[in-house]
């Protein structure tokens, strides 16, 4: 691939154009909002303006509504040769692109697993893709070419190709993404009409559970409908699930014993049914996070604390996984969970110590 247009300079758009312009392809792109347009191409996206001949790859970071139409008009003014997405959602973008008269040889869909709860150029990041799943949807008729290209576009942003049908898509993203969103505004909207002194002492693990819920309402409005159904089926079995929680917690307060005794059960099991899922959810480049360990370590507020601390990490031989970072507002310090092997992870935290840091146990 030598050239590339984005269609839509927002987070992901623009998180795309970063990578492939480092990687040296040539990277036009087009906003109806010229100001997010500009905004990409000041943080060193690529240049504004569609191209004159039509590029290699034109990717379409537009949200799922507008795909299909905008993909036909692209086939029509030729933009590029071969086409592909980021639509959250993708029976729908198949079926209205061929609604609206698009070629789907010259189409290849995508969604790139991987985001943040901020929308616009200035939150995207040009290592957003590093290591993650991105799936691919191909069609009856898709041309190698744009398989090709798009597996390049994958490749060139560092992340992993997953090639699913489009149903199948859908439903996972129902259960992976969808659903768990509307759960994390349902809870995070319980906290709106709450009291300042309940919500002043919230800690990591609704802020944990809620994060997600502070994107952008207008993107999602418009994902929740494109899969409507299969978010309903997950929300239905959730629905199942709660009202037993909600039963074995009134048998527990209740005066029946042995309700009480079967009511325990069934949290018992609820909350190991969590755990088991939990760990099947994947870490970095697609390993399971329960395989690595926390090394828990207090470091004060100050600039490069942390790079010390990655630094000491690394002087003792020792790679760091992943991390995690808890800056608890209005404190001088924040907890730093360096997720490492087991096997080293004694031996990091003995060091960390030795050399002064605060290691919690
Ligand atoms: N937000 C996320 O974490 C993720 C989003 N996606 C998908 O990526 C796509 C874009 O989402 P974001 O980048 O988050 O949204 P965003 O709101 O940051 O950016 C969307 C951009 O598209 C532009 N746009 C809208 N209609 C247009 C049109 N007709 N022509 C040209 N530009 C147009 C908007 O002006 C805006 O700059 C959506 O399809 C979304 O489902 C995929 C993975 C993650
Ligand atoms: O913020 C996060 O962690 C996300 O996972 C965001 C996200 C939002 C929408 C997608 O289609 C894919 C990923």
């Amino acid at each position: 691939m030598r050239s590339a247009l984005v269609v839509g300079t927002g987070l992901i758009g623009t998180s795309i154009a970063l990578a492939l312009t480092r990687r040296g392809i040539d990277v036009h792109l087009s906003d109806t909002d010229e100001g997010a347009a500009r905004t990409a191409a000041s943080l060193g996206a690529g240049h504004t303006g569609r191209p004159a001949q039509p590029v290699d790859l034109c990717i379409l970071a537009v949200p799922p509504a507008r795909i299909g139409a905008m993909l036909a008009q692209a086939q029509r003014e030729e933009w590029s040769r071969v086409y592909t997405d980021v639509g959250s959602v993708k029976a729908l973008v198949h079926t209205s692109a061929e609604d609206a008269g698009a070629d789907l040889s010259r189409f290849i869909g995508g969604h790139p697993l991987a985001g943040r709860e901020r929308s616009g150029p200035l939150a995207a990041r040009w290592d957003l893709f590093e290591g993650r799943p991105w799936v691919l949807t191909p069609g009856a008729t898709t041309s190698r070419d744009a398989l090709n290209q798009a597996l390049e576009l994958v490749s060139l942003c560092g992340a992993v190709p997953v090639v699913m049908d489009t149903d199948e898509h859908d439903h996972a993203v129902a259960l992976i993404s969808h659903a768990p969103h509307l759960v994390a505004a349902l809870m995070a909207a319980r906290l709106e009409g709450a009291r300042e002194e309940s919500v002043r002492i919230s800690g990591t693990g609704i802020r944990d559970l809620t994060r997600i819920a502070g994107g952008a309402p207008e993107l999602w409005e418009d994902i929740l409908a494109a899969n409507a159904p299969a978010i309903a089926e997950v929300l239905a079995a959730y629905a199942t699930d709660l009202t037993a929680a909600v039963d074995a917690l009134r048998a527990v307060a209740g005066p029946d014993a042995e309700a009480a005794k079967r009511g325990a059960a069934n949290l018992a099991d609820l909350l190991r049914r969590g755990n088991a899922g939990q760990a099947r959810i994947p870490g970095k480049h697609g390993t399971a996070s329960a395989s690595y360990t926390a090394v828990p370590v207090l470091i004060s507020d100050r600039p490069g604390e942390l790079a010390r601390l990655f630094a000491a990490a690394g002087s003792v031989g020792v790679n760091i996984e992943d991390v995690r970072i808890d800056h608890s507002p209005g404190r001088e310090a924040g907890l730093v969970e360096l997720l490492v092997d087991p096997t080293v992870s004694d031996r990091l935290a003995a060091d960390l110590a030795a050399s002064g840091w605060t290691v919690q146990s």
